[in-house]
C-alpha cells in the first residue's frame, strides 16, 4: 500500500523498500541475526584472518599423571588427543597422531560425567535433599550465562531438588574441601586436584572492581547477573548446609563456606557442557573439559552426547558412578596434524563474555562476535501507554525488555520495529495494537497521525547510541592507551610452556612470533589475555579499556548508519511529495 496523499490523523501503514525485514514473532524472541548489510553500514569490518593454530610437541612429558591414570580406571577409553601446556590458554587437548576429518577425538562416559542427579546423590548432604520437594525443572537453573542451543530434548530432565548448578556446585565445594583437608576418600578426588584454584570468572574479581571496570558498558549487566545468580545459589544452600552441618551431616573438616560456594561457581561457569542431545542436561566432563576456546572452531567441532557411542552401562563400584550407555563425544571436523591442539567453540561470545565467564579476553577486533547489547524496554514509569505496549508486545511474543546485539556489521533483526514501539504515542488505546501488528507482522512502519515512525525509531536509536558513549568513565583516547599498554605488557611476556613446533614434517604452518612494538589498531597483531594475565588487575583494566574502545566504536556506527538512514527516509518522503503534485 502506498502512503496515503493527505495524512489524518491515525495509523497508515506505509510500503518502504528500504526498511529491515518482517519480524516473525518467533525469530523475534531471538533477535540474533542481522540484516540490512549492505544498506546501512558502508565499509567493511570483516573479521581478520584466524591465524594457524601452533604445533606443540607430541612427545613432551605427560601433565597430570595421576589425573590420567585415574580417567583410565575409571573406564575412560583410549584417546587419541594428549594433554599438553598450551601457552596462555594454559593446558588444552592436542592431537597425539595425524588424525583423518571424522574421527572420534574423545568420548567420556556417562560414568565420568558429574551430572546435577549426581551430585545430589553423592553430596554429604543427600539425606537432606531427597527430602525436598522437587523442582519444577532441571534447567530453571540460577544458570548466569547459558550458550544456546536449538537441538530439541530428546527426554524430559529428572526432577531435581535444587537448580542444577545449585547441585553440582554443592558437591564441588565438598570435595575442595575434603581435599584441602587430605580426605581423599571421594572418586572424583583426582578430578578435583586438577581444576583450578582460580577459575578467573568475574567471581574471582574483587567486589567493587567489576563496578568500577565495567562502568558505561553492557557487561557490567552481565557481571551483576553472574554475582546475582551465584549469591542467589548461595542463600538457597546456606540453610540446608546449616541443618546438615546441626545433623552432623558435614563432616567437621568440610568448611562448605561461600568463598568454597563462589569458587565452585567459577568451576562451574567455565568448564561446564550443555548437551543438546540429553535433554540440554548440564554436566562437569572430565578430560573433555580441557579443551580450549577457539572462535574458528564453530563450524563443526561440537561436543554433544551420542546415544549410539560407548561401549554400554558399566559399574565402577558405587551405585551411583553405573554408567548408561551412550557417551559424550567430540568428532573431527577437519585433518589435524600430530601436535595440533583440538579446540571447541565456547559460543558465539563477544570478547567481554569470554572475560567474566571464562576469564579470558580474545583481543575485541579480532573476534566477530563483538557486540554492544543494547537493552531496550518500555519505560514503565514515564510512558502513560506502558501497559498497552507491554501487552501489545506479548501479543506477538516479545517482551516488555529485550537486549539487541548491536554489531560493525549491521543493526539485529527486529530492532527498528521495536523501537517504533517504544517510541511511538498512540492516542487510541487500540492503535497501539494496530501498530504492533504492523510493525511485527506486517513488517512496515506506518505513519501516525501523521508522524514517520520509522523516523521515530531511527532517532531512538541515534540518541541511545549518543547516551551510551556518555556513560563511559574515560575518553577513547584513554582506553585506547590502557589497551596499548596491555599489548607490550603481555607480548613482552614469554608464555608459559612449550609452543615451539616439532621437528617433524607438518601440515599447518607456525604461528607468527608476536612482537614487542605490535600495533594495537591491527587485529592480527593483539594477543589474547589469558586466565593467568588477567588475574592481574592491571591487565584486566586494559582488556576492559580494549573492549569499551570497540563498543565504542559500535555505537558509533550505528549513531552514523541510523542518520544516514534518517536522512534516506526524508529524502524519499520529499521525493514522494513532489511526485503527488
Ligand atoms: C574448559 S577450560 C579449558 C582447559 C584449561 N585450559 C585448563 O588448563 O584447565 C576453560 C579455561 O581454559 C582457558 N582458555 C580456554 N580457551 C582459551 C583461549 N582461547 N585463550 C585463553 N585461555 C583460554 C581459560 O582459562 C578458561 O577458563
Amino acid at each position: 500500500m502506498n502512503r496515503p496523499a493527505t495524512v489524518r490523523r491515525g495509523l497508515h501503514p506505509t510500503a518502504r523498500p528500504f526498511t529491515s525485514s518482517p519480524l516473525p514473532p518467533k525469530r523475534a524472541a531471538r533477535c540474533h541475526a542481522l540484516l540490512g548489510l549492505d544498506k546501512l553500514f558502508k565499509g567493511s569490518s570483516a573479521a581478520p584472518q584466524p591465524q594457524p593454530p601452533p604445533l606443540l610437541d607430541p612427545d613432551a612429558p605427560e601433565l597430570e599423571p595421576e589425573f590420567q591414570s585415574w580417567l583410565r580406571r575409571e573406564g575412560l577409553p583410549t584417546q587419541p588427543l594428549l594433554l599438553r601446556q598450551c601457552g596462555r590458554e594454559g593446558r588444552g587437548l592436542v592431537a597425539a597422531r595425524p588424525l583423518p576429518r571424522g574421527e572420534t577425538l574423545l568420548q567420556v562416559p556417562d560414568s565420568l560425567l558429574i551430572t546435577a542427579e549426581r551430585a545430589a546423590e553423592e553430596s554429604c548432604l543427600a539425606p537432606l535433599l531427597r527430602n525436598l520437594p522437587t523442582a519444577t525443572s532441571s534447567t530453571a537453573t540460577a544458570t548466569p550465562s547459558s550458550s544456546s542451543s536449538s537441538a530439541a530434548p530428546s527426554s524430559p530432565p529428572a526432577p531435581l531438588p535444587l537448580p542444577e548448578w545449585s547441585l553440582m556446585a554443592l558437591l564441588l565445594a565438598e570435595l575442595r574441601g575434603r581435599l584441602a583437608a587430605g580426605d581423599i576418600s571421594s572418586r572424583w578426588s583426582p578430578y578435583v586436584a586438577v581444576l583450578p584454584q582460580r577459575p578467573g570468572t568475574v567471581l574471582d574479581w574483587p567486589a567493587k572492581e567489576a563496578k568500577q571496570l565495567l562502568r558505561g558498558s553492557p557487561l557490567l549487566r552481565l557481571a551483576d547477573s553472574i554475582t546475582a545468580a551465584a549469591a542467589a545459589s548461595w542463600q538457597e544452600l546456606e540453610p540446608i548446609i546449616s541443618r546438615g552441618r546441626a545433623e552432623g551431616l558435614v563432616p567437621d573438616h568440610v568448611p562448605l563456606a561461600k568463598a568454597d560456594l563462589d569458587w565452585a561457581f567459577g568451576v562451574l561457569l567455565s568448564r561446564c557442557i550443555r548437551l543438546p542431545g540429553r535433554a540440554d542436561m548440564q554436566v562437569l566432563a572430565p578430560w573433555a573439559d580441557l579443551l580450549n576456546h577457539d572462535v574458528a572452531a564453530e563450524a563443526g567441532c561440537h561436543l554433544d552426547w551420542d546415544e549410539g557411542a560407548g561401549a554400554g552401562p558399566r559399574g565402577s563400584g558405587s551405585g551411583s558412578g553405573a554408567g548408561r550407555g551412550g557417551a559424550l563425544v567430540l568428532r573431527a571436523d577437519r585433518q589435524y596434524a600430530a601436535g595440533q591442539q583440538v579446540y571447541v567453540s565456547y559460543g558465539p561470545k563477544s570478547s567481554g563474555e569470554l572475560l567474566l565467564s571464562y576469564g579470558f579476553c580474545p583481543p575485541p577486533a579480532a573476534n566477530p562476535h563483538q557486540d554492544y547489547k543494547l537493552k531496550l524496554a518500555v519505560d514503565q514509569r514515564n510512558d502513560p501507554l506502558a501497559e498497552l505496549k507491554v501487552q501489545a508486545l506479548a501479543r506477538h511474543g516479545l517482551p516488555p525488555e529485550l537486549e539487541f546485539p548491536l554489531k560493525l556489521e549491521g543493526l539485529p533483526e527486529g530492532l527498528l520495529q521495536y523501537l517504533a514501539l517504544l517510541e511511538a504515542r498512540p492516542k487510541v488505546a487500540q492503535e497501539t495494537f494496530d501498530l504492533a501488528s504492523l510493525l511485527f507482522e506486517g513488517g512496515s512502519f506506518p505513519l501516525l497521525d501523521g508522524e514517520d515512525t520509522l523516523v521515530l525509531a531511527l532517532r531512538g536509536l541515534s540518541g541511545r547510541c549518543a547516551a551510551a558513549i556518555k556513560e563511559y568513565p574515560t575518553s577513547l583516547e584513554v582506553d585506547q592507551a590502557l589497551a596499548a599498554g596491555a599489548v607490550a605488557a603481555v607480548t613482552n611476556r614469554p608464555p608459559r610452556g612449550p609452543r615451539r613446533a616439532p621437528a617433524s614434517a607438518t601440515t599447518a604452518p607456525a604461528a607468527p612470533a608476536t612482537t614487542t612494538n605490535a600495533d594495537p589498531s591491527s587485529p592480527a597483531s593483539l594477543p589474547t589475555l589469558g586466565t593467568e594475565d588477567v588475574c592481574v588487575s592491571s591487565l584486566r583494566a586494559a582488556a576492559v579499556a580494549g573492549i569499551r574502545v570497540r563498543e565504542r566504536q559500535i555505537l558509533q556506527r550505528t549513531q552514523a548508519a541510523a542518520a544516514g538512514q534518517l536522512a534516506e527516509v526524508k529524502r524519499a518522503a520529499r521525493e514522494a511529495r513532489a511526485r503527488r503534485r
